[in-house]
């Protein structure tokens, strides 16, 4: 494809990645420029959340390099990434049960200059502002999303690495969270998603990254993604 992006926010460059002796990664590499969001496609196990987890610096046994804005991360820890501003949305979400929504938003040190203010976050989320008090428990699947990734706005990313933000949500909060990826993009965060949902993927991305047993196997705009939808789909085995 032709690439015309804006500058490079993240830089993941000639990526392996083990566990004990199986590798799972094979020589991976991608970019993310300002305000882009980008998926990671491929079916069970082919890789993407060990992608994730190395970029953020939860999972050890990784080669190769990986900068966010010109830094080289590979020999850094998880919590000094998240200070140079990439936020880290797991698939389970992570919301404290106990706590309220209020105070899953403030516990997290604000870690970066660019971190939104709380009447900001009530501003963009204002689901969350109605359920300042609720306990997570209480919080329905896409409102924890939404928590999950306020949380790391205001602590001051600019880069998001969401692991399937659409999983188990009924279709029209999907519709909702591609609505706040496309905003968030929008004031300038940069967004990699992993997802299997192959339609919603293509609601929200700008290109896509498809990974099959560790390997980045196709690198495709938004369009040429969407002409070949169900080609990738059969290939992927989705
Ligand atoms: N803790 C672990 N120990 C050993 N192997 C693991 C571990 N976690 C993942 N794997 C293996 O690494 C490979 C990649 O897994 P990974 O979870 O990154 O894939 P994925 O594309 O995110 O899949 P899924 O959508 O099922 O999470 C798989 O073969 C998986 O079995």
């Amino acid at each position: 494809m032709t690439e015309r992006r804006p500058r490079s926010t993240l830089e993941v460059t000639g990526v392996s990645a083990w566990y004990g002796e199986a590798r799972v990664l094979s020589d991976v590499s991608l970019q993310i420029g300002q305000g882009e969001v980008v998926t990671l496609v491929g079916r069970n196990g082919a890789g993407k959340t060990t992608l994730l987890r190395s970029i953020m610096g939860l999972h050890k046994q990784v080669q190769g390099s990986v900068t966010f804005e010109g830094v080289e991360l590979v020999k850094r820890s998880a919590d000094s990434r998240a200070r140079l501003g990439i936020g880290w949305v797991p698939d389970d979400r992570g919301i404290y049960a106990t706590l309220s929504v209020a105070e899953n938003l403030t516990l997290p040190p604000v870690v970066h200059d660019d971190g939104w203010a709380l009447d900001r976050i009530y501003e963009f989320f204002p689901a969350l502002y109605e359920r300042r008090d609720f306990p997570g428990t209480k919080l329905s699947g896409g409102e924890q999303q939404m928590l999950a990734m306020a949380r790391v706005l205001r602590m001051g990313a600019r880069l998001l690495l969401l692991d399937e933000p659409s999983e188990g949500l009924a279709p029209v909060i999907v519709q909702s969270i591609g609505e706040i990826i496309r905003e968030i993009k929008a004031h300038g965060v940069a967004v990699l998603l992993v997802e299997q949902n192959v339609k919603f993927a293509s609601t929200v991305a700008d290109r896509h990254y498809l990974l099959a047993q560790g390997r980045v196997v196709e690198h495709l705009d938004n369009e040429e993604f969407q002409t070949r939808e169900s080609e990738l789909l059969t290939y992927l085995g989705m």
